[in-house]
């Protein structure tokens, strides 16, 4: 599914009104009912009966009058907020204001001077507030007033459902604009904004619901927005379909760089998850001292002792052996607990300049390309970088925070200037590819910030591409299916304890939940 920025969603709305002739209060009458059968329905399941509607002076508000409408001729107690001069309200929403007079549905200003005891007074008799403030015209702070009014829908407690975003949440980017209201539910129109699905907006957000407001598909297809969130039946759709009569290598053959003195764990878990997704056969390059080790630990994996320079330590005099395990592999992942050392950039770089088999990166292999990006020119085969954010501020000596606040922008522009696809990890990954298609990904949970976790992607990532999935296609499902088995074992064992193996345990049952076997 498409995310649009506002400017987009701004740009789609006029298209609509303007090229195929929808009447713009037509599509607030669609968006209206949309938020009003959610609303009626969440009563129905409460046992609730009245409903505080607070508007602004946009067309967000004039979706609330039509909210409101619908309510109480559906014998539903309503009330409409107005939040400061209903004079300067125009065109629809003014047109729908006018018809909620006519009809005689309690309505009330509330106006700067306002008493805010009185107003929390007020809504706390109503079961459900509908959130009418803001939508996606939000592009500054909101003033002392209005932040007044936000806070106090949020101090009354009650069941909030936002029309579109939550007021106060910057569509543009999930930045808040001062203050901003906390719904349970936000009722997203056509196609849901950056600012429902980008923290900390996604966490104003709540749940999510997307609803169709009539906004052509031909409109949506020739504005082609860049950037689509990862959804199940998308991940789905793109794996490969398991035939009846098949064996091990028809599922790819992966081969992974990976371990050091103390770090074997990191490839380990990185093996087990190349398994766990579904490849057929594993091997993994092992300084020789590590060799036992492995073995003992890894029965499904088979290990390429490599003979070492320097103890623990995979390097260039090991590249010949390297270099041919490659070849007879699909694709390869080099870096999980490998230890950075001048060693590791001379063998990327060998790999780099001769062969083209897949590669993921990670870890100790892009902190090796850190100061040495220059390599990445010398690919020639599809290669997939995994930075978290700190990784990533090594490979762009851009600080973190910055980072963190430009996510897609960055991903993005280095993706195409190096020809990479590029997994900047974090709550809401996004995968970059080099065509400049964005990728954002929604499951995932704050105990996946473990150690080893991100090991697990890369082995899955690789996986995939091994299994012949295109690499931009096997990256961004691999994300996905992390995420998600991240969410099965907290379900199971809950956030704070849960380590980067649990993960990998359910991995199995994540993809038996997408592909249903
Ligand atoms: N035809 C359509 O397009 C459809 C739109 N639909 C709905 O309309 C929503 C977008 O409506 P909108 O563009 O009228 O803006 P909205 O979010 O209601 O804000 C109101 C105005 O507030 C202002 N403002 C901004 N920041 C401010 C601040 N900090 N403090 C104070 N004021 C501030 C700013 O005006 P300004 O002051 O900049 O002139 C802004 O215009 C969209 O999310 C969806 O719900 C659907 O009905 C389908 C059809
Ligand atoms: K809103």
């Amino acid at each position: 599914m498409k995310i649009v920025s506002n400017t987009q969603m701004k740009q789609l709305d006029r298209m609509t009104i303007e090229q195929y002739g929808i009447p713009g209060i037509l599509l607030m009458e669609n968006a209206g009912i949309a938020v009003f059968h959610e609303v009626y329905h969440h009563l129905q399941m409460m046992g609730g009966k009245q409903v505080a509607v607070v508007c602004g002076r946009g067309n967000n508000g004039g979706d609330g009058f039509v909210v409101a409408r619908q309510l109480f001729q559906h014998n539903i107690k309503v009330k409409v907020f107005i939040s400061g001069n209903p004079a300067v309200i125009g065109g629809d929403a003014k047109t729908n204001l006018e018809i909620l007079k006519r009809l005689e549905v309690p309505i009330e200003v509330i106006s700067p001077g306002e008493n805010k005891n009185v107003f929390l007074g007020q809504l706390k008799q109503y079961d459900l507030i509908v959130d009418a403030i803001f939508g996606i015209g939000l592009d500054r702070n909101v003033d002392e007033f209005i932040g007044r009014v936000i806070e106090t829908i949020n101090e009354a407690e009650k069941t909030v459902v936002s029309i579109d975003i939550p007021s106060g949440v910057n569509a543009a980017d999930g930045s808040i604009c001062g203050t901003a209201v906390k719904a349970h539910k936000t009722i997203v129109f056509q196609l849901p904004k950056l600012g429902n699905i980008n923290y900390p907006g996604s966490y104003y957000t709540g749940e999510m619901i997307v609803k169709n407001i009539g906004i052509p598909q031909e409109a949506i297809i020739s504005l082609n927005p860049r950037i689509q969130m990862i959804t199940t039946d998308w991940v789905k759709s793109i794996l490969p379909k398991r035939k009846a009569d098949t064996h091990k290598g028809d599922y790819g053959r992966v081969y992974i760089v990976a371990g050091s003195t103390g770090m074997t764990g990191a490839a380990m878990l990185t093996c087990e998850a190349v398994l766990r997704s579904g490849a057929g056969l594993v091997k993994v390059a092992i300084p020789q001292s590590l060799n036992n080790i492995m073995e003992v630990r890894l029965t499904e994996a088979i290990t390429v002792p490599l003979p070492e320079l320097k103890k623990g330590v995979v390097g260039i005099s090991d590249i010949e052996k390297i270099m041919k395990t490659m070849s007879q592999s699909d694709a390869v992942a080099v870096g999980p607990g490998s230890g950075q050392s001048r060693e590791l950039e001379e063998v990327l770089r060998n790999i780099f300049e001769n062969s083209t088999t897949p590669i993921v990166l990670d870890a100790d292999a892009l902190n090796s390309l850190a100061n040495r990006k220059e390599l990445l020119k010398l690919l020639k085969g599809p290669a997939v970088l995994t930075p978290h954010p700190m990784e990533m501020a090594r490979l762009t000596q851009i600080a973190v925070e910055d980072i963190q606040k430009n996510r897609v922008e960055i991903a993005g522009e280095f993706a195409q200037k190096w020809n990479v696809i590029v997994v900047l990890k974090g709550a809401r990954t996004v995968v970059a590819a080099p065509s400049g298609e964005i990728f954002i990904n929604t499951t995932g949970n704050p105990g996946m910030a473990t150690a080893g976790s991100g090991d697990v992607l890369t082995g899955i990532i690789t996986g995939f591409i091994a299994q012949g999935i295109e690499p931009v296609s096997a990256t961004a499902a691999a994300v996905y299916i992390h995420g998600l088995a991240g969410d099965m074992a907290a379900g199971d064992i809950g956030e704070y304890g849960m380590m980067a193996g649990d993960i990998v345990t359910h991995l199995p049952h994540a993809l038996k939940k997408i592909v249903g076997k």
